[in-house]
């Protein structure tokens, strides 16, 4: 690997040819509209511009301040555009900058005067750099190096790498990046679609050479140097976060921030990246003066490395005397600032006094060197005052060409200021800065050797693609390659004494004949080289004919095989397609039979579990046939308690009948109580129609359910919301009445009213309707009252056809008997009869 250095200092040129070639500072200024303020600046020329002081009735008059007129290399109105102050002031400096030659241009004025506009703009309209990188790479992105074959050695220098070694580092980078894809998204996300490039284009572009640009950002923040572009870690992105630089002299005595991070760019696009990423560092603020005030002087650098290409024109020479290395620095200084205007304290105070220290360094810096020049005094310009001048020293030594841009902001608030920044300018402009010697890359290469490499490229391309046996081989312009050298100095004849002139053309001819000879035995021999090719190509062109012949037959023995096998294949297919379908039909059969299972185990539950319900309702019936076997067993045991009395009551009767025979002849009537379940016995008190006479078989019509009782009129009482029950297990009530509530007295007091049936219902624990008909006799007073007997309650329990199987139709009535509904009336007047 081999270095190459910043080159201009590396030939230092003796003082007195220096001297020779000076040029003064070129200072432009640019005023910045006024939108509603009084203004004090006047452009009278494109070159002149006046200072008036404010009228007698403006606030900001100042006594004895007279009209001043300044004049400048370019003054720009308030009504410029960024186009023409680019093209005027930046694009000099550009194309200088692709000849190797290295520029300076900073922005000085008020703060809120509009030097970052001037020099950075807007994305939709770019200020002064966005259009030189535009420019740069306008002109010079066809002749551009691979990447990393140019390398920066952190010490301002650069090493020339092989074309392998910068793939490999290609590569290397295209790895690391990967991660930080997002991050670098991050950090250009100022939206360049709305940008409208620059289309200008340096023409004189040296063709034979290849660029390389590389880009730094620092920024100078209280007298201290940072690295914008710095690689930190994405969470502290913050400036605070940046390590101070120290600004060194290389080995060729040029000044530089040591370590600065140099960034290779290919485009516009990669160099706003990083642009926008220091930009993102960088320190602004807001102040009463401008909402987003530069706090630190920035300054981004372009370095441009060129380098011969090879005789063949394809890779770099790789020759380090051969290589150059210019620079551009745009420098945006902070604006000078009066602290009672800008009402400043604390940090932007401090801020604020390293700002103007610092303008104040360049300026005796300035104002030294103009003494120096002008009364030929040597004083020590104090550079090392302020990291800013101490930076750009080299310029000011001699290095390269300085502009400057004064910026104005006319407002006769900014007069006092103004006045200032214009004596600094006009002073500026009286300080001459040494030019270095244009820097000449001649090689005794031949030029065009780019071109040549181009076109035989393409013949070699199209020779491939013709075949070699193709009769059309492109002809290639040799004269582009074969040159005879520089062309003729110059025959002037100046003295005529002089023969110096004859003896230098005579020289330059024998030079130009010995190549003629030389490039002439190149040729013969080249076409000689050509012509064993040529026969080489022949034989390898039968070779390859013979070995083409019988790779035929290998193919088409092959396509035999093949469409053997494709026949294979497709019977093969078709047998797969029969089994598919087959797989096919057999997985629908399976899902019809799943279906099929999934019914038959729902039935499977669901008799289950109607096969529970069941057990439950015949335990329960069990139950309760268990309890009505014993109700049955208590009857029969009643049944012969009352048999046992009957027999008694027999033999009384047979004793009274005998007694009575014989003692009276009236006619007896007989009565008897009824021993059936139906039948209760009742107390004499409760039913007045029993007597201890002795007569005929008396029946109790209450239970008689099936015929009329007899003409008594019934008071039916049923609440609103009884269920209809739909049996003939009901008294029969051939005159009745019927009430839903009973309010009213007469309905009871009627004195045909003989019966009342009350009726009432609810559910029992099985969730069955049951019904309760409670009747009594009424008994009617002598004052047109009534008195309610209760003396009877039927019970109606009604079940659903499928829990109780037992109802059954009888045969002889064709009525429905519910058996269960008769049971349950027959045990309750059992029931109430045993009590
Ligand atoms: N020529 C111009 N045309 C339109 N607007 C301008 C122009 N010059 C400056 N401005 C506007 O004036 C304001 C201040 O400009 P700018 O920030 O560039 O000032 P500055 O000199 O860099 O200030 P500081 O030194 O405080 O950083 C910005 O809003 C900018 O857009």
């Amino acid at each position: 690997m081999k270095s190459v250095w910043y080159k201009p200092s590396q030939k230092k040129v003796p003082a007195k040819v220096r001297s020779t070639a000076r040029d003064p500072v070129k200072v432009f200024c640019r005023i910045r509209p006024l939108w509603n303020d009084e203004s004090c600046v006047k452009v009278t020329s494109q070159t002149t511009v006046s200072l008036q002081p404010p009228t007698a009735g403006s606030s900001h008059c100042l006594a004895n301040y007279k009209e001043i007129l300044y004049t400048f290399k370019h003054v720009f109105d308030d009504k410029a555009t960024q186009k023409e102050v680019f093209d005027h002031v930046a694009l000099p400096l550009i194309e200088n900058l692709i000849h190797g030659k290295n520029g300076l241009l900073f922005t000085y004025g008020v703060t809120g005067s509009g030097k970052t506009f001037t020099m950075t703009g807007e994305p939709q309209d770019g200020g002064i750099m966005p259009r030189c990188l535009d420019v740069i790479f306008n002109s010079i992105s066809s002749y551009q190096a691979t990447k990393f074959v140019f390398k920066p050695n952190r010490m301002n220098g650069f090493d020339i790498q092989s074309e392998a070694d910068a793939m490999f580092d290609c590569q290397n980078e295209l790895y690391a990046a990967r991660p930080l894809k997002i991050q670098r998204k991050k950090e250009s996300d100022v939206d360049l679609n709305q940008r409208i490039p620059d289309g200008t284009k340096i023409e004189n572009v040296i063709e034979d050479n290849t660029y390389a640009v590389f880009v730094t950002y620092v920024e100078i923040y209280n007298n201290a140097v940072y690295d914008l572009l710095e690689e930190i870690p994405e969470e502290t992105i913050s400036s605070k976060q940046l390590q101070v630089k120290i600004v060194r002299e290389d080995a060729c005595h040029n000044m530089y921030v040591h370590s600065v991070t140099e960034v290779e760019v290919k485009s516009t696009e990669e160099a706003f990246q990083a642009f926008y990423k220091g930009q993102k560092r960088k320190r602004m603020a807001v102040t009463t003066l401008n909402s987003e005030s530069s706090r630190s002087h920035s300054a981004f650098t372009i370095r441009l490395v060129q380098a011969p290409l090879d005789s063949q024109g394809e890779h770099v020479l790789q020759d380090t005397k051969a290589a150059s290395v210019s620079q551009l620095s745009l420098v945006d200084l902070a604006g000078s600032e009066r602290t009672n205007r800008t009402k400043n304290s604390g940090q932007r105070l401090r801020e604020a006094g390293n700002i103007n220290n610092s303008l104040m360094t360049l300026r005796t810096c300035l104002e030294i060197l103009r003494e120096n020049q002008l009364y030929g005094a040597n004083k020590m310009v104090p550079y090392r005052d302020s990291k800013m001048t101490l930076l750009f020293k080299n310029f000011f030594d001699g290095e390269g060409q300085v502009e400057m841009i004064v910026c104005l902001n006319p407002s006769v608030e900014d007069y006092d200021e103004t006045v200032h920044v214009m004596k600094f300018a006009e002073m500026t402009q009286e300080v001459q800065v040494s030019q270095p010697p244009a820097i000449k890359l001649d090689f005794g290469l031949a030029p065009g050797r780019r071109k040549a490499n181009h076109i035989f490229k393409q013949a070699l391309q199209m020779m491939e693609e013709n075949g070699y046996g193709g009769s059309q081989i492109p002809e290639v312009d040799i004269g582009l390659v074969y040159s005879l050298g520089p062309p003729f100095p110059c025959l002037d004849m100046t003295d005529p004494s002089t023969d110096m002139l004859i003896k230098d053309l005579a020289t330059f001819l024998e030079l130009r004949m010995k190549r003629r000879s030389l490039l002439l035995k190149d040729w013969q021999q080249k076409c000689q080289h050509f012509h064993n090719k040529l026969r080489e190509v022949e034989k390898e062109k039968l070779l390859a004919e013979h070995e083409h012949s019988s790779l035929q037959n290998l193919i088409d023995q092959e396509r035999n095989k093949v469409s053997a096998l494709e026949n294979r294949l497709v019977s093969y297919e078709s047998e797969l397609m029969n089994l598919q379908h087959q797989v096919k039909e057999k997985e629908t059969y399976l899902v019809s039979l799943k279906q099929d299972l999934q019914n038959q185990e729902m039935l499977l539950n669901k008799e289950l579990l109607e096969k529970e319900r069941l057990r439950k309702v015949y335990g329960d019936r069990i139950a309760a046939g268990k309890e009505s076997v014993k109700e049955e067993e208590e009857e029969v045991e009643f049944k012969t308690q009352m048999k046992e009395q009957e027999k008694k009551l027999r033999k009384v009767k047979q004793n009274l009948t005998k007694d009575t025979c014989s003692s009276r002849h009236a006619p007896v009537q007989h009565t008897r109580f009824l021993a059936t379940p139906s039948q209760p016995p009742v107390a004499p008190e409760r039913n007045n129609l029993v007597s201890h006479v002795r007569g005929p078989l008396v029946r109790n019509p209450r239970h008689r359910r099936s015929q009329t009782v007899g003409d008594e009129i019934w008071l039916d009482h049923r609440p609103a919301t009884a269920v209809e029950l739909g049996t003939v297990m009901q008294p029969r009530m051939k005159r009745r009445k019927s009430v839903t509530k009973l309010t009213d007295i007469k309905h009871v007091a009627n004195p045909k009213t003989t019966k009342y049936c009350l009726m009432s219902q609810h559910q029992d624990s099985s969730g069955e309707l049951e019904t309760h008909l409670y009747k009594a006799d009424i008994f009617h007073t002598a004052e047109g009252g009534a008195q309610v007997t209760f003396n009877d309650v039927d019970s109606l329990k009604q079940q659903s056809p499928i829990a109780t199987p037992s109802r059954k139709r009888s045969a002889s009535t064709g009525e429905l008997e519910d058996t269960e509904t008769a049971c349950a009336v027959s045990m309750e007047e059992y029931k109430r009869a045993r009590h």
